[in-house]
């Protein structure tokens, strides 16, 4: 099988200056990724999480040729990204939260033009795509405005449209909602969901919202201390870190409280025994199961099943591993002066 991405044993390092004393600095060795491994298949939406410098935008700066690995393997639709980044530029389409590509001074619809001649897309498939993005990213009321003038979600509604406009096989999002607001990010997240399910576009993704990966990617890689601690489906990681899923049933008269049915460890109920909670393993029984079982001693009127929310699996992952990701925000500008650059 042919990957997107495939990476072995991916590693970077940085030499730092790191303070010792008042007066006195030494050199050191940041080990930003070290040995990481994963494939993308085509089609895969994948979300690349970890808390601040867990390396993940050295990772995606190697996937993109922006950085040189120091030892490892890397590949990006067939090829070496640092050796081939203007081949592999064509190929990929990428989009970073921090960082525009568009041209600060000019209408949004010329950086567009400009990015159609760089890339030689043919006029007729130009068009189309635009159109596609004005409609489905609501760009008309702002295509002619300059890009400075735009609020942060209209540019990267315009950033997104111009990572697609050449219909890259792979796109890599970094941070892509920081900042937005709530209608802003829910429009993009749209959009993204949809480009995946229609067009099947392999996507990468780096985010500290957590809810753009459950919206946006069924599997999960989790990074820290430049070490990758899980990948797997979201489902999965939940089931290994925390099983425990809570049945709410509301009943429709005051009653005793429920049996533990098998698979089920605690049963709760509200003063009047109406509203009732089953924790349950849901690997020793279903909530459908347990619906129809409670449905035999009391007539219900109302169920929902609650799973634990995705970051309650990553703290999850954390704690299996023994790392404190939140007390851990590193500061470039006062613990270490960047001894190499990008
Ligand atoms: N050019 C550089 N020179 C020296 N050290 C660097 C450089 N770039 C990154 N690092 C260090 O490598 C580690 C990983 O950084 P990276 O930016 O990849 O993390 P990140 O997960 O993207 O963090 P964030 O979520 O804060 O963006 C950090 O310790 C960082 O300080």
């Amino acid at each position: 099988m042919t990957y997107m991405v495939d990476v072995e044993g991916l590693s970077r390092e940085f030499s730092v200056w790191a303070r010792t004393g008042r007066f006195r600095r030494s050199a050191k060795v940041v080990e930003a990724v070290a040995d990481v491994s994963f494939t993308v298949a085509r089609g895969e939406a994948v979300g690349y999480v970890g808390p601040n410098g867990s390396g993940k935008s050295t990772t995606i700066k190697m996937l993109t040729g922006i950085l040189a690995p120091s030892s490892g393997r890397v590949s990006v639709c067939g090829l070496e990204p640092s050796q081939h980044r203007k081949q592999l530029a064509r190929r990929i389409g990428i989009v970073f939260g921090q960082r525009s590509q568009l041209w600060w001074d000019l209408p949004l619809r010329e950086s567009l033009e400009i990015l159609r001649a760089i890339y030689r897309i043919p006029q007729a498939r130009f068009r189309a795509r635009l159109d596609e993005c004005v409609e489905l990213l609501d760009l008309d009321s702002f295509l002619e405005r300059p890009v400075r003038q735009l609020s942060l979600g209209q540019r990267m509604r315009g950033e997104v449209t111009a990572a697609l406009l050449h219909d890259p096989d792979l796109l890599v999002l970094d941070e892509p909602t920081i900042g937005l607001d709530l209608e802003s990010k829910a429009k993009l997240r749209g959009f993204l969901a949809e480009l995946v399910a229609r067009r099947a576009t392999t996507l990468l993704l780096t985010t500290h919202d957590l809810q753009d990966i459950e919206l946006l990617c069924p599997r999960l890689i989790v990074i820290d201390h430049g070490r990758i601690l899980a990948d797997g489906a979201l489902d999965t990681l939940r089931d290994e870190v925390s099983p425990e899923r809570i049945l709410r049933v509301d009943l429709k008269q005051p009653g005793a409280l429920l049996p533990t049915f098998h698979g089920v460890t605690t049963v709760q109920a509200d003063e009047h025994r109406t509203r009732q909670r089953l924790s349950f393993d849901p690997r020793r029984t279903t909530a459908a199961e347990l619906i129809a079982q409670v449905a035999q001693v009391a007539p219900v009127i109302d169920v929902s099943v609650t799973e634990p929310a995705i970051e309650d699996v990553i703290r999850g992952l954390y704690a299996r591993s023994g790392a404190v990701p939140a007390a851990r925000h590193i500061s470039r500008s006062s613990e270490t002066t960047a001894g190499e650059e990008e």
